[in-house]
């Protein structure tokens, strides 16, 4: 089966890099600039040369006629770049490879390639994985969901590469939450250590902010199991805890009252927004959430938000 991945940043380009382990990948960016000529990703993935196996180019077209195609956009880009590009993904097996809610509609990356393409094959990686790791060919474990079981396991084969691990579900809807929500809890733990609320708040946070993760996706019919694997638990404990995480960093900035570079891809942020109005539309308690979406917008600050949270009225755990 061969492999496009569509979108040269951080993500994609490590992606490719490790499948190129496997045999020829085509990497697609809207902007190769010299990507092929240095055999590095200077602006996205400085320092992993790309392997001999890897192909970039600029041409979508081209790229598109691969059997799999691993859409590495930012979440926020994925509907306009769908259907920008629609008669070339009609029949197409798509991989998402983002994490995130739709700001407009609430839906997730599967749910919006179903409704852009519905001919095609939605699925969607996800689980605890940053880029440099996976390029650096350190060991990575990731989920691969697709409704449909037997192209789930094709995909499963196709995408596994000597240190990339793939687990299989066919429960997309658990698998795009886990890897959207987890996003959202890591600002509020990086806003929590950046005021220096300590350790034992982050832990706290995590915690109850996997609460709200299990409760919203039981109430969208997700797997709970799924949420406690590399897709939830998994993916929340790295990026709750790892300055290399962006969502993190980004808390850590409002924690401390410092400025955030806007062009740093930071999915939880739109997510929060995106998800504490689909809870208050479902009638469910996300105050951590709520919390977080007060923060990004400017709305709230970390010392008050922890006295919300904390005067809650007392409940069973
Ligand atoms: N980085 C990581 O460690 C991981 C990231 N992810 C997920 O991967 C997704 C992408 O993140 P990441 O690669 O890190 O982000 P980056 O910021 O590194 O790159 C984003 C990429 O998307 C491209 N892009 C943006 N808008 C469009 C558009 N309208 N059409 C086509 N291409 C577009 C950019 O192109 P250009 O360069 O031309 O601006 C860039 O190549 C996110 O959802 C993230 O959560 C998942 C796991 C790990
Ligand atoms: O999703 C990631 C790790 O699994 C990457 O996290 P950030 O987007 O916060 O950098």
């Amino acid at each position: 089966m061969s492999i496009a991945v569509l979108g040269a940043g951080a993500f994609g380009t490590a992606l490719a890099i490790s499948l190129a382990q496997n045999g020829p990948v085509i990497l697609w960016a809207r902007d190769p600039g010299d990507m092929a000529h240095l055999r590095e990703n200077r602006a996205r993935l400085p320092g992993c040369r790309f392997p001999d196996g890897l192909s970039v180019t600029g041409d979508l077209p081209d790229a598109a006629a691969a059997d799999i195609l691993l859409i590495a956009v930012p979440m926020q880009k994925l509907r306009a770049f769908l259907s920008d590009h629609a008669k070339h993904f009609a029949d197409k097996t798509l991989v998402a490879c983002c994490k995130g809610i739709e700001l407009e509609s609430g839906l997730g990356p599967v749910a919006v390639m179903s409704e852009v393409l519905p001919t095609a094959t939605p699925a969607i990686l996800t689980g605890p994985s940053f880029a440099t790791d996976i390029a650096r060919g350190l060991p990575t474990a990731l989920t691969l969901a697709c409704a449909e079981d037997k192209k789930g396991l094709r995909l499963q084969q196709s995408l596994t590469t000597p240190n990339l691990r793939i687990y299989r579900t066919t429960d997309t809807i658990g698998a795009e939450l886990g890897g959207a929500l987890k996003n959202v809890i890591a600002i509020a733990c990086g806003a929590a250590m950046g005021a220096g609320l300590g350790e034992s708040a982050r832990a706290a946070l995590m915690t109850r902010g996997y609460a709200e993760m299990q409760r919203l996706a039981a109430r969208l019919h997700a797997d709970p199991r799924t949420l406690s694997g590399l897709s939830g638990f998994g993916d929340l404990s790295l990026t709750c805890t790892s300055t290399q995480s962006r969502n993190y960093r980004l808390g850590l900035s409002i924690g401390k009252g410092e400025g955030f570079d806007p062009a740093v891809t930071v999915e939880g942020a739109a997510t929060a927004l995106a998800v504490d109005a689909l809870a208050r539309k479902l009638g469910l308690d996300l105050p951590i959430t709520a919390a977080v979406a007060g923060l990004v917008e400017n709305r709230l600050d970390v010392k008050s938000a922890m006295e919300n949270l904390l005067s809650r009225p007392l409940k069973e755990e």
